[in-house]
């Protein structure tokens, strides 16, 4: 067929691709597992003939070669939409730069305002029909090489094929150059240990689900939690819109929750951009007809998500304030991880018919000196980015309650979350909120707040 010869007229090897970028260049790197991880290094071995290349990634798995070229020499600038842990070390030591959005954007920033000149992004080989599946990490990769002077696609053989939705793959047609990898095993993520407190709020928030809803579990140990329990639970025909995939969805599949038999989009389907954990989980998503792969523009698109049914988001974040602002990405200066979905599904779910989005946190943390914080806080440190805006919180859930913010005035939200603060906190966090002007007469008296487990 005219592909395997388009195919081998495409082959290059990686050192003479990387020679495809210019001093100057803005090269793209793709998101999470389908980062290239070889043609990454051949660019790096480049550093003495380059400069000013700047670098577009998104949670790169481990640190990226360019990175580790002092950032001084000016050879490589290194960005990130959302740092993997990676990307936080390479942060602290300034190698690293973050880039804000919101994650459903991802697609309309390369399509109307961004410039790549060179993308280059891992796949799965080519099929008999000329496609390179773009496998657990479909994200925005399409949008990237639509708008890209030079396409490099880096092959590897472990990369699952999963099957779309939509813009799951780029044609031979739209490639320029072919690089076959060292096939290196995909990032896997250890199964995350569930704590006594991620049991507790897990518990809470699965007393929440209705049979029918539709789920959509965030990034961190917290989320999964409630899908291990939701996959030991009596709930049934549950269905999955999210934006990533783990491997408690694959508990909860095993188990019979998941059918996606009342989903009002994608009936019988479970809708995903990207995919984070085990093996197993891989295997399970490689030519499954029961999963399909969008792009972030539509399964974080705030009315897709509002058109199902019932959604359930849950999703973790580092600290509330007393205004009910949810910060998950930063916490002062120090940059964690980026605003991803969690913007888009909490707006999403809340719009959706009988739907429901919860931000899920322990009620304390130690700092660097290992003291006792609150994560419930008057007002953020100088620097502490705010992901959720106060008018878009819902529920906020700690190991001591569940609290709705919706619709409540401001003393009533600093009394609805110093009533699930950590009580050695809770006297404290009212003289902050009487500072603050958002205490009032009709507050409840610091003995009610000190009822461990007050709900509102
Ligand atoms: C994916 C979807 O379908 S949609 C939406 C989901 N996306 C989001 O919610 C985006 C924002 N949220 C997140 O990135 C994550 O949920 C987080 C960061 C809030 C929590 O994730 P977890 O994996 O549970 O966090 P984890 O406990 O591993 O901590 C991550 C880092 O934050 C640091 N950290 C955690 N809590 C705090 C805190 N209160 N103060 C300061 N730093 C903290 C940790 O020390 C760690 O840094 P390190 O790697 O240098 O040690
Ligand atoms: C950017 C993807 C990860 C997340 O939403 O947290």
């Amino acid at each position: 067929m005219g592909f395997i010869n388009d195919y081998k007229n495409k082959l290059m090897s990686a050192m003479d691709a990387v020679c495809l970028v210019h001093p100057g260049d803005w090269v793209d790197y793709g998101a999470f597992c389908c980062a290239p991880e070889y043609l990454d290094a051949a660019l790096a071995m480049r550093q003495d003939e380059l400069w000013n290349v700047k670098v577009r990634a998104l949670a790169f798995p481990g640190v990226a070669a360019v990175v580790k070229v002092p950032a001084e020499s000016g050879r490589f600038v290194y960005n990130s939409w959302h740092f993997s842990s990676g990307e936080r070390k390479s942060h602290d030591k300034g190698s690293c730069h973050f880039i804000p959005f919101v994650y459903h954007e991802g697609p309309s920033h390369y399509r109307q305002n961004l410039h790549c000149d060179v993308c280059m992004v891992r796949t799965a080989p080519m099929d008999s029909f000329g496609n390179f599946n773009f496998g657990i990490a479909n994200s925005f990769q399409r949008a990237i090489i639509e708008n890209a002077r030079t396409v490099i696609v880096e092959v590897n053989e472990n990369i699952p094929r999963c099957l779309g939705g939509a813009e799951e793959s780029v044609h031979i047609s739209e490639v320029d150059v072919v690089v076959e990898s060292d096939n290196k095993p995909l990032l896997t993520l250890p199964d995350a240990a569930v704590t006594a407190v991620d049991k507790a709020i897990a518990t809470r928030i699965v007393h929440e689900i209705e049979d029918g809803s539709c789920i959509q579990l965030g990034i961190g140990g917290m989320p999964n939690a409630v899908g291990k329990l939701i996959a030991r639970s009596d709930l049934k025909n549950l269905g999955v819109h999210t934006e990533m995939l783990a491997d408690s969805y694959l508990e909860m599949f095993e188990a019979g929750k998941i059918t996606n038999s009342k989903k009002a989009m994608d009936r019988g389907k479970m809708v995903y951009a990207f995919a984070l954990g085990s093996q197993r989980l891989y295997d399970f998503l490689d030519n499954n007809p029961s999963c399909a792969s969008y792009a972030v523009d539509y399964t974080n698109d705030l009315f897709n998500i509002a058109a199902n049914d019932r959604v359930v988001s849950i999703n973790n974040a580092l600290e509330v304030d007393l205004y009910g602002q949810v910060s998950s990405e930063s916490a002062g200066f120090r940059h964690i991880t980026g605003t991803g979905g969690q913007f888009d599904f909490a707006y999403g779910a809340y719009h959706s018919r009988g739907g429901k989005s919860f931000i899920c946190l322990s009620s304390t943390a130690r700092d660097a000196e290992g003291k006792l914080i609150s994560r419930i806080r008057p007002v953020f440190d100088p620097g502490t980015v705010v992901t959720l805006p106060r008018s878009i919180t819902q529920y906020v859930v700690t190991e001591f309650g569940m609290v709705s913010l919706k619709g409540k005035s401001t003393w009533e939200r600093a009394e609805a979350l110093i009533s699930i603060a950590h009580p050695d906190f809770r006297d404290d966090l009212v003289r902050e909120a009487e500072n603050m002007r958002i205490w009032c007469a009709a507050n409840r008296n610091d003995e009610v707040l000190h009822m461990v487990g007050a709900c509102a």
